[in-house]
């Protein structure tokens, strides 16, 4: 399949429902953030059984387009602003430099938060170049006021992110606030286990999509590590 060519929307839903997509996106200038280590992660995460991609910035997305032709890809770019907090595909020249490189999903934060561009026309960008457009939110009231100005995909990706401090677990009710939308619901944020996974199918989700458990090293080593050196860690089974 050519950059130029990306599956139709309902082959996707089919081949995403009820299926794990795998953020690849390592930690910011660590030492797995690398456009080899991207690649290979991706292969790897696809190898394991991963039904689709999140990939992040439009050149990882031809790279991991060329290598993995069939697989449904998600863009996004992630740019800090200066007088906007939205870091999620804020310009319209984001959107265009996915489509080009081949995402068949553009997602885009779709908060109700200051922005230089409106949802709205980044959403109809997308759709008019015959792409899907996902709504990354942090509230059930986004997720409907995204499907108003064009989403079809619906992620939980922001949920804890937007104020306050980020709690430990998925947000599940978010969820179960829009299973009964006209989107496809997507849970992300948070997950570190299969079983957290199912909770969200249960609740509601179509998918699920894992990142930092699986591909941010430093992140999912941290766990371990710090278990270990609480004052109980090594205990607790002699
Ligand atoms: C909040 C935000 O900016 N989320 C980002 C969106 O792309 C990524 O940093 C997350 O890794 C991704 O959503 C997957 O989530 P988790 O790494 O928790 O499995």
């Amino acid at each position: 399949m050519s950059r130029g060519q990306t599956m139709d929307p309902t082959g996707i839903f089919q081949r995403l429902k009820g299926q794990l997509i795998v953020s690849v996106q390592p930690v910011s200038d660590g030492p797995m953030d690398n456009d080899v280590i991207v690649v290979a992660m991706a292969r790897a995460a696809v190898a394991g059984g991963a039904a689709g991609l999140r990939i992040e910035s439009a050149r990882r997305i031809g790279l991991v387009r060329r290598a993995l032709p069939g697989v449904p890809l998600i863009g996004i770019v992630k740019r800090d602003l200066s007088g906007s907090p939205v870091r999620i595909t804020p310009l319209p020249e984001d959107v265009a430099d996915l489509i080009e490189a081949g995402a068949d999903i553009v997602a885009i934060d779709g908060t109700d938060r200051i922005r230089p561009h409106a949802f709205v026309d980044l959403a109809r960008i997308v759709s008019d170049a015959g792409r899907m457009v996902m709504a990354d939110i942090a509230s059930a009231g986004e997720g409907r006021a995204s499907i108003d100005a064009g989403a079809t995909i619906v992620g939980s990706t922001l949920s804890g992110y937007i104020r306050g401090p980020v709690p430990v677990e998925p947000d599940y009710t978010l969820l179960e606030e829009l299973r009964d939308e006209a989107c496809f619901l997507i849970a992300e944020g948070r997950y570190q286990s299969p079983e957290q996974c199912r909770g969200a199918l249960q609740r509601g989700a179509d998918c699920v999509t894992v990142g930092s458990a699986l591909t941010r090293l430093e992140v999912a080593t941290h766990r371990f590590s710090e278990l270990m050196r609480a004052p109980s860690g090594g205990t607790d089974h002699g």
